[in-house]
């Protein structure tokens, strides 16, 4: 099943609320511009993959839904108030009302560091397996939870995924070289980490805005 063409499902918290653990970081001014421009690399370099179709990302955030819109996505308005499965079950429901044969994966837009070749090896993996999921680096939770045709996607994200998406008979990927797939920021120190994989364009140029941390904003260039 290496051929198939995956809709990726991106679900986005409204900008004011997303990545809280991040305002030690950021401050509650910059944390916004710095969830976007994650979200901004993230759909960026899916858009780029060769095995994705299409990116649907479900958000009730105006801003984002222009942006991210204009970068070539799809979106659509979240179920307020519901939560990220309710989000990732909306987004699949769309997905397959459009193309009932859809292949739906969820991914975070928390991945400034996405590399469309190592989210090619992630999701070609994927494409042999009936329903799978990548850990994130923490190895806690998951960045990409995937269903091919015909399979439900079942979302059980939120901390410990990993365990609970294994438990509900989803498959690991086990899989080399796709760091940048599975680098999560959700912290200060996940974000140190995220810029020596290195960053997409949006995100080095949000770090190099913080006027916190000198440390961050020296390792801020773009370049994955
Ligand atoms: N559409 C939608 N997306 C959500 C919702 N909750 C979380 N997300 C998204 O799901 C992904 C993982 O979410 P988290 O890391 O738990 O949340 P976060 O806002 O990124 O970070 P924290 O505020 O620090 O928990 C991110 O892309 C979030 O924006 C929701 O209720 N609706
Ligand atoms: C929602 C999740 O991510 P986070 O670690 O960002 O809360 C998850 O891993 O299931």
């Amino acid at each position: 099943m290496d051929g198939l063409g995956w809709t990726l499902v991106v679900p986005l918290k409204p900008l004011h609320l997303a990545k809280s653990r991040l305002a030690p970081v950021a401050g509650e001014t910059l944390r916004p511009s710095l969830a976007l421009a994650f979200a901004e690399d993230t759909v960026a370099a899916a858009l780029t993959c060769p095995l994705v179709r299409k990116v649907l990302v479900v958000t009730d955030d105006p801003l984002a839904t222009e942006r991210l819109a204009a970068l070539g996505a799809s979106t659509a308005a979240d179920l307020p108030g519901r939560g990220l499965n309710a989000a990732l079950g909306h987004g699949e429901r769309i997905a397959r009302a459009e193309d009932q044969g859809a292949a739906v994966a969820a991914l975070n837009a928390d991945l400034p560091s996405l590399r469309p070749r190592e989210l090619a090896r992630v999701l070609a993996a994927a494409g042999r397996r009936r329903r799978s999921f990548l850990a994130d680096a923490a190895g806690v939770g998951t960045t990409l939870l995937a269903a091919t045709p015909g399979m439900p996607l079942d979302p059980g994200f939120g901390g410990p995924s990993r365990a609970r998406h294994s438990a509900s008979g989803a498959t690991e990927l086990l899989l080399a070289e796709v760091e940048s797939v599975r680098r999560d920021v959700d912290t200060g120190e996940d974000l140190r980490d995220a810029l020596a994989l290195g960053v997409g364009p949006r995100t080095a140029a949000a770090v190099r805005a913080l006027t916190a941390p000198a440390g961050l904003r020296a390792s801020a260039g773009s370049g994955r």
